[in-house]
């Protein structure tokens, strides 16, 4: 088992160039299927959850080429649909969140599919029924096999459909557009998710020749078309890394440029660094974040405690608000941090806590945390990373805490972050990888 080992309480300096989006990426290989044209995309991250979904899509018999480290090109002209039923279709599959998101396309253009209960963090319940609600309205008939874990999903004929969706959900959204591309007469979606992952995908499934408007919004047309065909992509910078960094600036009072970040798509993520009183600036498009000795949280215009809580874009992500909260604990002033989306993933805070972190949980959704204004600092500790954005918030801990920290579990920190150790150190970090037995608490 790998882990990361860290000393903290050095400021970094540089350069960082953020990665592509890993959840954009998820949905843009996905749409691959839809097609038996080339398809190149670029800014691809080399991480463990993008491999997988290619590799899944390499044994489904999609031609894969790679053009250069970030760059492949995709055809999807001859697919082997006996390979739903291999041993090894369920357990890759069933590896990863995103591998959700081939049903959609698969479905449309050949109307069946089946995939594996996938996995992903676990960070609470993450239900599908939005995506088999909407398969169903579009004529989909599908069937949960309790005893393989299997969802199978089979329609013929899909039809156009007024859906309203059952909750705003990313992949959920994402995997009916792409089966109503294809389907016979006009969809229109309802409570869409709207994040730029998505936006990024209608994009491109109207340069592949599909008919959707609304993009942007959560009212989403679509006209279905006969067919699709081949075009070229590139992934928007990763969102979720980019406030990742502007965080662990702030931490470890480290002067830092985040390069090319497409600021106009970060929607509120750059505001609600601000409400935590980090300052940045924008040059061109990079984001320029100084050494920072203080920052103060704001409060409400009447004076009341600054909340961060997530909802759907254009909301403040969930995806960051882990990082918020590890920002926080060396703030002025005190935050309460509310995730509504997920049920599990404060559970983290019990580290932090160990660190030297005042942090109240308050229940599986709340936390208060009293920031401590860098008057203490956190202490270095051994721990284990319960999920991908926890994991990253602890290393943003341990990079500015006292003392030496060990990260287990680091394959969840992996599956998003690109070389996370050797950016890192390029910028002065003092972390190494290593290889443990201990599983740390
Ligand atoms: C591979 C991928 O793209 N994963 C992202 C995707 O997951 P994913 O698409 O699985 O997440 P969903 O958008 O379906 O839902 C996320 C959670 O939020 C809850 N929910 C959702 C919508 C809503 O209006 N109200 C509500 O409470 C859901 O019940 C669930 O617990 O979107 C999540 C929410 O941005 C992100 O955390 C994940 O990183
Ligand atoms: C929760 C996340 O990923 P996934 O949906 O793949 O589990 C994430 O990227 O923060």
């Amino acid at each position: 088992m790998n882990a990361f080992e860290i000393v903290g309480g050095k400021p970094l300096k540089g350069e960082i160039i953020p990665q592509g989006a890993k959840n954009e990426a998820l949905q843009i290989i996905s749409a691959v299927l839809l097609t038996p044209e080339k398809i190149t995309i670029s800014n691809i991250p080399d991480i463990k959850d993008v491999n997988k979904l290619i590799e899944l899509i390499r044994d489904l018999g999609v031609k894969v080429e790679r053009l250069s480290k970030d760059t492949y090109t995709f055809e999807a002209a001859n697919i082997d649909l006996d390979f739903f039923h291999s041993e090894s279709f369920r357990s890759k599959g069933g590896s990863l969140r995103g591998s959700i998101m081939i049903v959609g396309p698969l479905l449309a253009r050949f109307g069946k599919a089946a995939i594996p209960k996938p996995g992903g963090d676990k960070i609470g319940r993450r239900r599908l029924d939005t995506h088999f609600l909407g398969f169903e309205k579009l004529g989909a008939k599908f069937v949960y096999d309790k005893k393989t874990n299997f969802f199978n999903v089979d329609a013929s004929d899909l039809k156009g459909a007024y859906i309203l969706l059952d909750e705003a959900s990313v992949t959920g959204t994402a995997n009916v557009v792409m089966a109503a591309v294809l389907a016979k007469g006009v969809t229109t979606i309802y409570n869409a998710a709207c994040e730029p992952y998505l936006q990024q995908l209608c994009k491109m499934l109207n340069r592949m020749g599909a008919k959707i408007t609304g993009v942007g919004s959560n009212l989403l047309t679509i006209e279905g078309v006969e067919k699709l065909g081949g075009t070229d992509h590139r992934l928007l910078p990763d969102m979720i890394e980019i406030g990742s960094f502007i965080g662990l600036a702030a931490m470890t009072e480290s002067e830092i440029t985040i390069k090319d970040v497409r600021f106009e798509e970060l929607g509120m993520i750059p505001e609600v660094f601000r409400k935590l009183g980090i300052q940045f600036e924008l040059r061109g498009d990079d984001i320029y974040i100084p050494s920072q000795k203080h920052y103060e949280v704001d409060t409400f215009i009447d004076g009341s405690i600054m909340t961060i809580a997530d909802a759907p874009w254009p909301g403040f992500t969930p995806d960051l608000l882990s990082i918020m909260l590890v920002v926080a604990t060396q703030a002025k002033g005190n935050v309460l941090i509310h995730q509504k989306m997920f049920e599990s993933r404060l559970f983290f805070v019990d580290k932090l806590i160990d660190m030297g972190a005042q942090i109240i949980l308050c229940d599986p959704h709340r936390a208060t945390v009293i920031g401590l204004d860098k008057k203490v600092k956190l202490r270095g500790i051994s721990m284990t990373s319960p999920d991908i954005r926890a994991g990253v918030s602890l290393l943003i801990a341990a990079l500015s805490a006292q003392g030496t920290s060990t990260i287990f579990n680091i394959e969840q920190i992996e599956r998003g972050y690109q070389d996370i150790d050797i950016r890192l150190r390029a910028i002065g970090a003092n972390i190494k990888r290593i290889t443990a037995n201990d599983s740390g608490h």
